[in-house]
């Protein structure tokens, strides 16, 4: 039996984030259409004498490391399933910034369940891991997938989209989280007694895509969290003045926030725009990823 397992998966922007408004179940129906950018999470998995988890990376302090972590909830869901016992050492290496609205928690979760579905040999379907996925958290699904996929429901159930090109990312790092839970019930407040429409992917925005566009994507990025995720954190509106200021072709906040996102036209506009955000002194760290990056990823294998 192999003695351990080592899975990447990468953090997420979403180009498009339309929210409908609050559903009985509290969530929110979505147009989310999410893309896998070239940042990673490593989850390790070892067979150990009970659950323990490590993490290390520079927010490994926020991370917690109890049962309550996405990768052990995930370890121990696909072992009830499978009445295994979850005995196992998970050790997440983190880059992705901890509540920053990368689903860096979701990558995780994606990554311990395929570590885990390795190390015990379950050889979950494609769509049990999925069905798995969903129930941990609304972008756990596509931290599994990657590349580009539409979600809707809450933004579990992914529909995959076309790529024709390279985007180049720069992204800005707050010097604080944000709750995801927290700026969706401030979006609610912001749209009390407005009528909050049904939410729908753009067309343009699916076609830029496609095309590989970076000016059409630009124009056609959008983020209905954006006004609750300033309303609740009102610095970050300097760091997107700053980006757009060192050339960003959009600036926007990634999904929940804080995090915000800056579409470059090439690698080398990408260095200008981070070398902008960093002397600008308006967040924490900056760095530079391209889109769209594959899924969860065994090492040693093809991308799930
Ligand atoms: C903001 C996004 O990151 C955009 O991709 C996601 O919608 C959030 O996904 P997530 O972090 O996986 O969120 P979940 O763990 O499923 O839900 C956390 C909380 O966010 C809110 N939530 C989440 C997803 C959704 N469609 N509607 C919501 O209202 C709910 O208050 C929920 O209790
Ligand atoms: N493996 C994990 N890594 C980071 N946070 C985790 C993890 N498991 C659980 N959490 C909890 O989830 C909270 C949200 O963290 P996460 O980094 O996933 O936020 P996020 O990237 O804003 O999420 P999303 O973009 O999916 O809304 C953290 O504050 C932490 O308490």
């Amino acid at each position: 039996m192999t003695e351990t397992v080592t899975v990447r998966v990468p953090a997420k922007v979403n180009v498009q984030l339309a929210v409908g408004g609050a559903r009985p179940d509290g969530f929110h129906d979505l147009a989310n259409v999410f893309l896998a950018v070239g940042l990673y999470d490593e989850v390790t998995v070892t067979a150990a004498d009970e659950l323990r988890i490590t993490c290390e990376g520079p927010d490994a302090a926020q991370v917690p490391l109890d049962r309550t972590n996405l990768a052990a909830r995930a370890a121990l869901e696909l072992a009830r399933r499978y009445d295994i016992d979850p005995a196992v050492h998970l050790h997440i290496a983190k880059d992705i910034p901890v509540a920053g609205g990368m689903a860096g928690g979701s990558a995780d979760g994606a990554g311990a369940l395929l570590a885990c579905d390795a190390l015990w040999g379950t050889n979950a379907s494609r769509d049990e891991l999925l069905d798995i996925c969903a129930e941990l958290g609304s972008d756990v699904p596509f931290s599994l997938v990657g590349g580009a996929a539409l979600g809707t429901g809450r933004g579990e159930q992914l529909t995959a989209l076309e790529v024709g090109g390279t985007f180049h990312w720069v992204f800005a790092m707050a010097d604080r989280g944000l709750s995801t839970p927290a700026v969706f019930r401030e979006f609610d407040r912001l749209g009390e007694g407005l009528d909050i429409p049904e939410p729908v992917a753009a067309r343009e925005l699916l076609d830029a895509l496609a095309k590989g566009d970076p000016d059409a994507l630009a124009a056609a990025v959008s983020n209905d969290l954006q006004p609750a995720a300033l309303s609740l954190f009102p610095a970050l509106a300097d760091t997107l003045a700053a980006g757009r200021a060192g050339g960003a072709l959009a600036a926007l906040v990634s999904g929940s926030g804080p995090t915000t996102a800056f579409l470059a036209r090439d690698p080398e506009s990408a260095s200008k725009v981070a070398e902008a955000l960093s002397a600008s002194g308006t967040c924490r760290t900056v760095r530079t990823a391209s889109a769209p990056a594959p899924g969860a990823t065994v090492r040693g294998h093809s991308p799930f």
